[in-house]
Formats: C-alpha cells, sequence, structure tokens
C-alpha cells in the first residue's frame, strides 16, 4: 500500500493507494486554521499540520481496515512556496509564512531592485520572483523578527517540513525549490548568491536542504515516528514536491499536451513541458515539475478562499451554495466581482482589493453574490489561459481537480468560460494521489525495478467520463463578453493594460 498526503491551505488530506486494486481504500481529512491580518499577513504553525495528518491518517487507517504495516512508502504534497524556519535543535522558530502572504510585498521589491530589475532577475533565475515566494519571507524575517532570523539553522517548504518530521533528513527536490526565489529553473542548482543578499554573513545558504531528484527518496521514517504511526521499520519516503506538482502526477500531466486546472484556495493552471519555457508574460512561473521535467504555472490568490468567505458569509452549506449558483444566469444580471480580496499574484496586484461592480436593486442578492465570486475568481483563470496560451501551451479539454471542481455548477462555468471541455479524475484529491504514486515508483527504484511514472499514472489515473462538461454556446458568449469587461475593469481600476487587438496581456 501507499499513502499520500497533501497539506493544503484550508486542510490536510490522507489516501491509501492499494496497488493491485488500482484504487484508494481510505480517505482522512482535517482542516486547518489560518493567521491572518489586514496588511496581508497569512500564517499557519507547521504543529497544525502535523496535528491534522495524525487524524487524517487514522481516519485513513480506520476507513480502509488495513494494518498500517502493510504501507510500504509515503509521498507528500504540499502548498508551495510556505517559509518553514528550524533552529539548529530543528525545532519551528515561527509560525510559516504561506504562498498568499501579501504583507512581503515591500521585501520583495527590495529584491527585485537589488537584482537589478525583472528583466536581470529573470536572465538569472529564469523567471521573476512574484510576492509569494520564499525568499521575501526570509528578507521580512530579518527585518521584522531580527532575533529569530539569527536563530535560523534551516529552510524548508511545507512539504520539505513534513518530510523532515518523518524522516530526520532535511531535503528537497526541483518541483518546489523552483518556487523560492533562489532557485535557478533552467540549471536547476540553488542561487545562494540571493541568499546573501539577504544575508551577508551566509547563515541562510548554509540552510538550504540538499536538493534530490524526484525519484530518490528524501529518507526512512524515524524509529519513534513509525512506532506513533504504527508502520513497520523501512518504510520509504519518496522526494514529495508542491501540491501543483504533485496534482501533475496525479492527473497523469507529466508529458506535453495537457493542462490540469485546480480550483482550490489558489486557482492555477499547468501543462508538463520536457525543457524550460521563456514565458512571454511574467505571470507564467516556469517551475520544474516534481518528475524530472518542467511545469509552466499560472497561480492566481483568488478562488475557494473566496467562494467559501461567501458561503459562510450568508451560512449556506455547500449543497445550498450550489443550488444558488444554477438559480443565477451566466453573468450574475450584471453583478462583476473583481476577486482580490487577498491581493493577487496573476495579474500581478500583491496588494490589490477587491471591487463590487454593476451592484443594483435586482442583483443585490445572497445568491446573485455567490455566483459573482465563482464567476470572478474563475475569470482570474481565464486571464491565466490567455496567457499560457500565449506561451504556446495548451489541450483540447482540461483537466479539472480541486474542491471547487466537485461542483458541477461550477464545472459548465469553467467550461463556458474557457470555451474548453472540461473533465475530472475519478480520483478527486488528485494532489495526494500524485504523492501515493510518486512513492510508488520511488519504492520501485528502491527495489531495483525502476517501474516508470508513465506506467504508474497510467495504472492509476482514470478520467472520470460522467464529469466531462462540453461548453455551452450561450454561456461562452456571455462569458467571452464579461471577459471583456474583467478586462477593462483591470485596466481602469487596477491600471493592468489589455491589447484586445493582439488579445495580448501585458501586466
Ligand atoms: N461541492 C463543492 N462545491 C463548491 N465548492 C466546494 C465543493 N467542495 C469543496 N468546495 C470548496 O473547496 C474548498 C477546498 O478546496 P481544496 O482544493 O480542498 O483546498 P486546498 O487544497 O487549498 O486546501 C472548500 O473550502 C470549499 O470552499
Ligand atoms: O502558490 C501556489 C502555486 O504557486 C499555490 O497553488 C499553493 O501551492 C497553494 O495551493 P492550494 O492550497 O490552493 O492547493
Amino acid at each position: 500500500m501507499y499513502l499520500g498526503v497533501d497539506c493544503g491551505t484550508q486542510g490536510t488530506k490522507v489516501i491509501i493507494l492499494n496497488p493491485e486494486l488500482g484504487c484508494i481504500i481510505g480517505e482522512g481529512y482535517e482542516p486547518h486554521q489560518l493567521i491572518s491580518n489586514a496588511r496581508g499577513r497569512r500564517e499557519q504553525h507547521p504543529d497544525w499540520w502535523i496535528a491534522a495528518f495524525k487524524s487524517a491518517y487514522h481516519q485513513a487507517i480506520e476507513q480502509s481496515g488495513i494494518d498500517a504495516k502493510a504501507i510500504h512508502a509515503i509521498g507528500v504534497s504540499g502548498q508551495q512556496h510556505g517559509l518553514v524556519a528550524l533552529d539548529q535543535q530543528g525545532n519551528v522558530i515561527r509560525p510559516a509564512k504561506l504562498w498568499c502572504d501579501t504583507e512581503t510585498e515591500p521585501q520583495n521589491q527590495q529584491l527585485l531592485a537589488a537584482l537589478g530589475g525583472e528583466n536581470l532577475c529573470k536572465k538569472r533565475l529564469g523567471l521573476v520572483i512574484a510576492t509569494g515566494y520564499t525568499a521575501s519571507k526570509l528578507l521580512w524575517m530579518k527585518q521584522n523578527c531580527a532575533d529569530d532570523f539569527r536563530k535560523i539553522a534551516h529552510i524548508l517548504l511545507p512539504h520539505d517540513y513534513f518530510n523532515f518530521w518523518l524522516t530526520g533528513n532535511t531535503v528537497t527536490e526541483y518541483g518546489d525549490a523552483s518556487g523560492t526565489g533562489y532557485f535557478n529553473v533552467i540549471t536547476r542548482q540553488w542561487d545562494r548568491g540571493i541568499l546573501d543578499i539577504i544575508d551577508p554573513n551566509e547563515q541562510l545558504s548554509k540552510a538550504l536542504p540538499n536538493l534530490i531528484e524526484a525519484h530518490q527518496p528524501a529518507g526512512i521514517v524515524r524509529k519513534e515516528i513509525a512506532s506513533l504511526l504504527g508502520l513497520s521499520p523501512n518504510v520509504l519516503v519518496s522526494s514529495g514536491g508542491g501540491d501543483n506538482m504533485m496534482g501533475a502526477i496525479g492527473t497523469g500531466n507529466i508529458t506535453p499536451g495537457l493542462v490540469t486546472m485546480s480550483l482550490g484556495t489558489s486557482g492555477t493552471l499547468y501543462a508538463a513541458a520536457d525543457k524550460p519555457i521563456t514565458p512571454v508574460n511574467n505571470g507564467l512561473a516556469p517551475f520544474c515539475s516534481s518528475t524530472g521535467g518542467w511545469l509552466p504555472l499560472i497561480c492566481t490568490m483568488n478562488m475557494t478562499n473566496i467562494t467559501s468567505a461567501m458561503q459562510q458569509l450568508f451560512e449556506f452549506d455547500i449543497p445550498t451554495f450550489n443550488q444558488h449558483l444554477a438559480s443565477i444566469p451566466a453573468g450574475s444580471d450584471g453583478l462583476l466581482l473583481m476577486p482580490f480580496l487577498n491581493g493577487e499574484r496573476t495579474p500581478s496586484l500583491p496588494s490589490a482589493e477587491g471591487m463590487l461592480l454593476g451592484i443594483n436593486m435586482q442583483n443585490l442578492t445572497p445568491p446573485h453574490l455567490c455566483r459573482a465570486a465563482v464567476e470572478g475568481t474563475t475569470l482570474g483563470l481565464r486571464y491565466g489561459l490567455e496567457i499560457l496560451r500565449d506561451s504556446g501551451l495548451d489541450s483540447a479539454s482540461i483537466r479539472l481537480i480541486g474542491g471547487g471542481a466537485k461542483s458541477n455548477q461550477w464545472r459548465q462555468i469553467t467550461a463556458d468560460m474557457m470555451n474548453t471541455p472540461v473533465e475530472c479524475p475519478s480520483i478527486g484529491e488528485a494532489a495526494a494521489l500524485g504523492g501515493a504514486i510518486q512513492a510508488a515508483w520511488c519504492h520501485s527504484h528502491w527495489q531495483g525495478k525502476e517501474t516508470s511514472l508513465n506506467n504508474l499514472c497510467n495504472q492509476f489515473v482514470a478520467i472520470d467520463s460522467r464529469s466531462r462538461v462540453e461548453p455551452n454556446q450561450s454561456g461562452v458568449q456571455h462569458y467571452k463578453e464579461l471577459f471583456e469587461q474583467y478586462n477593462e475593469a483591470l485596466h481602469h481600476h487596477y491600471n493592468v493594460l489589455y491589447d484586445t487587438e493582439k488579445n495580448r496581456i501585458n501586466v
């Protein structure tokens, strides 16, 4: 059996994959809390992730009815970019600043200036560092928590921290390292000089974890953890990766030609590539994958965090929320939500706030506001799809995952807005499944069998044909117009240019 773990923003999921049956035999989930403030702070205690993992793990084991000793290997997927700083003893120094923390925007600007601006940064690293990446969190810590900063002995990402807790080793792999802002995505090496700009004493560059290949193990589960979880000795922990990299594996998006879209706390869009991409727009992050290749990616900071907030504001449960979506026509009777309640990464508006446009006495209702939240956040990915397509990445249909993909109404809205059919994998928890598949891959290498990842994806990833939604032409037309309105609002209210003639966005 293989265990897949996904530490997302809103919660931790655990699945148990039975390779003989080719299906999931146990699942567990435990939500996380979030520390936030009006200045854009978004943090979580890594201890909360471990506590959530333990609870989700026991739920999954109980549901599966197996003896935990049957588990051979574990693969961990984690929200990207978060900073977990450890002291010399391996203790967490302070709460982790997350991918969606925008308090660090000034520090990101300072780093970009120190690197000579966006173009030189892109030349140096293969990408432009954005607010949310790990580097600016280190500079923020230096400027705001100097005593804590001096204690730093290890700098890890969320999934690296999980691997450290499981194995005692501080390692990372290329996919998640890509989002740090001190990693070159073309040469696949750390850029220690960037850390030395933040800390000329070289304390940070000495705190970097070792890089391993995607198929290599992070280590073996420590004895005390094995006994705590009831595991047998010698359980392998694979390299793991960022949740988008693992979502790519869990949707079979490991060779060029497919596009995955995730409607999670963040909105993401990505496509596997076998060589580095030079993006025509800096909104496309040309990250490495956790499979040995690359995974150019678009990320928006506003998706189910916004729809959940709306749902909670009106105290709707999820079925009621979805019924309301179905009751309102495409375009929400003129109500348009510019969804930047959490700032935004794509387009690059880290300090932006949201706006409600076109509000009137007819559309001032909770169902209209719910539909406008779904439409506004999904328009962000429509914007992202333009950028992805401008870089030559496209596919005939989109593989849809994340919490929002469970909604029939949201799937139809997505198909209409993207004017592309959407379909969901049979196993919806794609990032956790990606973890379990990568664990099986690593285990096979460990045993000297070297089963290809392609074979494993063919074995375990299937599309649920019932989930397929074709674009509806009247919806497509409505959303074509709404996208124009969204772009005009970006131009007028947020100073983002959109060249309609070339159909190209200039951020
Ligand atoms: N059936 C559904 N319809 C609409 N939204 C849903 C549905 N199920 C889950 N969600 C939304 O998805 C969110 C969780 O998304 P998920 O991808 O699990 O987040 P993350 O991985 O970032 O923690 C929930 O908070 C909820 O808002
Ligand atoms: O920052 C990014 C991608 O660059 C986000 O996609 C995070 O990785 C968070 O993921 P979810 O919690 O939404 O799955």
